[in-house]
């Protein structure tokens, strides 16, 4: 049977990324294209796992008319939903991206008042569907009035299923999720400086606050390192990804591409280098390729063979790393 993964994204957000001729300036600006996708961390997740081919449920929070249109597209792509209806609208978030020097820079709404009524029926839905279920992924930010520990109770939800959670959200939110003891974290480089207070310059470092981030309840930290690929960090072993850098990138969904390829392998029997492996081109392939959120498959199988596993241990140095 193929594994079925439950999806959360509290604060889902049409993702519209504008493409432009050249950086943003004061005045009056046209764009040459606009491509909008159903996003909020977890649905990119959802769609990308829905593509390698696993049975996704998605949940979360939508209202107004950018809920229904979210609703309506991953109807599209196959996915099966459980919203809880709210009363406020859904967010729109806006990436801009452009010629190579652009660098892309993302604009964010912080999404709708959630009433403490709508909050229950989520835990609810959690509740009901949680059962059977291979994973769960739980991704991104929490709208308004969803208190820092919310992410907690859920994580125990599954915990209580014995259902495995992965894990990406960031500062007060995820301190107080890690509490629960999800399965798997994946912060980027930012999210682990903001978790650790102090800025993190090696590789040494990051090893460092990713085991801090394990004393504090994640049993697995994968930091997602962008063009310089990931570093997992579990309690007995470190592996790291090294990807090759893209000249031209469309990073916005790629972090949410790792986790997908990450839960979609360990979900399926891989063992963590593979599962490294296999989130890493998922990565890259999202890089590649403007939507955000999306992967080809073909050139995540080119790119599984392109991308390099080396075992490290933090007490010995570089060099005596053991590649597979
Ligand atoms: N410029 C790039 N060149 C090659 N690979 C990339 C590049 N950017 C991202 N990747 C791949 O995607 C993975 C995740 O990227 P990144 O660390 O930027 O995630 P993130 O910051 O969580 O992104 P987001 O929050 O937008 O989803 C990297 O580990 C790498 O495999
Ligand atoms: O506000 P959050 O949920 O932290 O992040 C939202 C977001 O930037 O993350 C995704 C890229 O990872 C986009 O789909 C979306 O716009």
């Amino acid at each position: 049977m193929s594994p079925k993964i439950l999806v959360v994204t509290l604060n889902p957000s049409i993702d519209t990324q504008y493409f432009m001729d050249s950086p943003l300036k004061p005045g009056v600006q046209r764009v040459t294209r606009v491509e909008r996708t159903a996003g909020g961390k977890g649905l990119n997740v959802a769609r990308v796992l829905k593509k390698l081919g696993n049975d996704v449920v998605c949940t979360g929070f939508s209202g107004g008319y950018n809920g229904q249109w979210i609703q309506d597209s991953l109807m599209n792509h196959g996915i099966q939903q459980h919203f809880v209806e709210v009363q406020g609208d859904t967010r729109i978030c806006l990436s801009f991206s452009g010629p190579e020097e652009f660098q892309p820079f993302e604009v964010l709404e912080a999404g709708p008042e959630i009433s403490a009524e709508e909050q229950e029926k989520l835990k609810e839905v959690v509740e009901a569907l949680g059962d059977g279920m291979t994973a769960g992924v739980i991704s991104g930010s929490l709208p308004r009035g969803v208190p820092h520990t919310y992410y907690q109770e859920l994580i125990q939800i599954f915990n209580k299923k014995n259902v495995p959670v992965y894990l990406d959200t960031s500062g007060e939110v995820l301190n107080q999720s890690l509490k629960a003891k999800p399965l798997f974290v994946k912060p980027n480089l930012e999210e682990l400086e903001l978790f650790s207070g102090t800025a993190i310059d090696s590789e040494e470092d990051i090893i460092d606050a990713a085991k801090d981030m394990m004393e504090k309840g994640a049993a697995n930290v994968l930091v997602s390192l962008g063009a310089k690929g990931a570093l997992l960090v579990s309690d007995k072993e470190v592996w790291k990804a090294n990807v090759t850098p893209l000249k031209k990138a469309y990073p916005v969904g790629s972090g949410d591409s790792l986790l997908a390829g990450v839960t979609y392998a360990l979900s399926n029997g891989k063992s963590w280098p593979e599962a490294l492996r296999y989130g890493c081109a998922c990565g890259v392939s999202n890089a590649i390729n403007p939507q955000t959120g999306n992967v080809e498959l073909e050139q995540v199988e080119t790119l599984l063979n392109e991308i390099q596993i080396e075992r490290v241990r933090k007490e010995v140095t570089n060099s005596e790393c053991s590649r597979v």
